[in-house]
């Protein structure tokens, strides 16, 4: 059995190529990256820069061609619930249920009837649906989806959330009210999270820190721990987004996606 890490993710210089006569197959290069838990990594890149592909393989959907990736020391090696995943669009069953799709990772590993109903119950309250565990999936909005999503991924309990764009195809109001849901429960129940975005402001306003990928084959550039979760936790306003602060390091990040 491998010893248990300080980290608990080990990326260790993972290159993945997808083939291809071409030439063009490589989708990220020689990546290292360590994640300790409890924290929040946002992971910002240019458009086909391998951000989603470094993410398959935390997930175990796809193995990098070289290097290693591990979770507690053990390397990862097909998808498991310890590994929960959220999409930019929502994996739901869209004619069961609310409660039918949150409870459905439990009722996959046989877990009592009841134990499912009281854990969905819980997790429905966690993401503000409470109420609404009757309603079919197809009858809720895009917001209130992605809450019914993030609930089904965390009543697996599991040791790291993987969220791919979750909040990229919301209004601006209910992605504002999305961020300020998942950064209380980041807080609350110390879950590591792995966060893709396309928003620099996303990334800086969520992550404990933000990880930027160069252009495609992506490489890590920069990785830097982000204040500014934290403030806004202390605060309970996001005014810092005006701050000088805030506003040089966008202004970094992007200069560096735009290189
Ligand atoms: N299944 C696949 N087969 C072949 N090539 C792929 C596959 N998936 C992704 N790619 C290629 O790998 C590269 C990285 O893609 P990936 O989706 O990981 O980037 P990304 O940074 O997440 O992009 P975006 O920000 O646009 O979502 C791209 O050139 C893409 O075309």
């Amino acid at each position: 059995m491998a010893t248990k890490t300080q980290d608990l993710i080990t990326v260790d210089n993972v290159s993945l190529d997808y083939g291809g006569s071409d030439g063009n197959g490589s989708a990220i290069r020689d990546v290292s990256l360590n994640i300790h838990p409890g924290e929040f990594v946002c992971v910002m890149g240019p458009s086909g820069c391998g951000k989603s592909t470094l993410l398959k393989i935390l997930a175990g959907f796809i193995k990098p061609t070289a290097g290693t990736a591990s979770l507690d020391g053990h390397e990862i090696d097909g998808i498991d619930a310890q590994r929960g995943v959220v999409f930019q669009n929502s994996t739901l069953y869209d004619w069961y249920s609310v409660k039918k799709n949150v409870g459905f990772g439990l009722s996959m590993r046989h877990v009592a009837r009841q134990t499912i109903a009281k854990e969905v119950d819980t997790y429905l309250a966690e993401v503000k649906l409470d109420g609404w565990g009757d309603k079919k999936v197809f009858e809720l909005s895009g917001g209130m989806k992605q809450r019914a999503a993030i609930a089904s991924a965390l009543i697996n309990k599991p040791e790291i959330l993987l969220m791919d764009e979750p909040f990229g195809a919301l209004d601006a109001l209910t992605k504002n009210q999305m961020q300020n849901l998942i950064r209380r429960i980041w807080a609350k129940s110390h879950n590591t999270i792995f966060f893709i975005t396309h928003d620099v402001n996303e990334a800086l306003l969520l992550g404990s820190r933000v990880v930027v990928m160069s252009k495609h084959p992506g490489r890590i550039v920069a990785d830097f721990p982000a204040p500014f979760t934290s403030d806004i936790l202390r605060d309970k306003d996001d005014d810092i987004r005006y701050s000088g602060d805030f506003m040089a390091k966008r202004k970094e990040i992007l200069g560096m996606i735009r290189r």
